[in-house]
């Protein structure tokens, strides 16, 4: 479904990512680890638009994505969340979903937003202001349920785990791995813990100074003294 050929992202002097080639099929959930810094972030800026790639190509199913303008690759299936939850000043959570949706999509489709509500746990919080009232949780599952409502054929979270407390995070965990079979997409994850990685991911791919250093299951990569050694610097690894 991805396929990403030697891609490379420079910004000024510093390059990013460094000729990076990885896939990712339409029913993998594959993680993307590496310590700070590591050109993670901008690997996902890459695929849904937000940074142009200065070489390499990034194909989904088989689509030149460099050619495709951003909301044309959210209407081919590729949805995303925000490190940072980013939800809409002064609009409801509902209304966050909308807008989302009609981005994503081009349209309004009000039995997914409800059928999308009640999955990640929102319907009591759907009519709330969605920047003011919410938890740290909520948000963000507001971050996936606005990525799920556009119908994507990939989801890229990018550390939607980061900052929950064990429970919230292993409760977050099995939502994901419920959405990955009811909605029947492939997953791209940001995330730092070796143990969530390890219980979620079927494959895993290890970024150290925008250079892929690994890509196997995660027995074979964490196993890896170069991948461990790299991980010395990462946050909560
Ligand atoms: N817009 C930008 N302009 C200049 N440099 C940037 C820009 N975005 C990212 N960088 C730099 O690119 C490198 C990779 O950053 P990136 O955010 O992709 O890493 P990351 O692996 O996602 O890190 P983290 O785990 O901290 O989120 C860093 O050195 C960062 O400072």
């Amino acid at each position: 479904m991805l396929r990403l050929e030697d891609l490379s992202v420079r910004f000024g002097g510093l390059t990013a990512v460094n000729t990076v080639s990885l896939s990712v099929g339409s029913h993998e959930v594959v993680g993307l680890v590496g310590p700070n810094g590591a050109g993670k972030t901008t690997l996902f800026n890459a695929v849904s638009g937000l940074v142009k790639p200065s070489s390499g190509r990034i194909l989904f199913d088989s689509v030149d994505m460099l050619r495709t303008p951003l909301h044309r690759r959210a209407r081919m299936g590729i949805g995303r969340t925000f490190q940072v939850p980013q939800p809409m000043h002064e609009l409801t959570v509902r209304e966050n979903l909308i807008v989302a949706q009609r981005f994503g999509t081009g349209a309004v489709d009000a039995r997914k937003i409800d059928e999308v509500l009640d999955f990640t746990n929102l319907t009591d919080k759907a009519e709330r202001h969605a920047a003011t009232e919410l938890a740290l949780t909520e948000l963000k599952a507001l971050e996936v349920a606005k990525a799920l409502a556009t119908n994507p054929k990939l989801l890229m979270l990018d550390e939607v785990l980061a900052g929950l407390e064990t429970n919230g995070k292993r409760r977050f965990m099995g939502m994901l791995k419920e959405l990955h079979e009811k909605f029947a997409v492939g997953i791209l994850i940001i995330e730092h813990d070796i143990e969530t990685i390890s219980n979620l991911c079927h494959r895993v791919a290890v970024l150290n100074f925008g250079e892929l250093i690994a890509d196997g299951t995660p027995d074979e990569v964490f196993r890896d003294p170069e991948v461990m050694k790299s991980y010395t610097g990462a946050s909560d690894a």
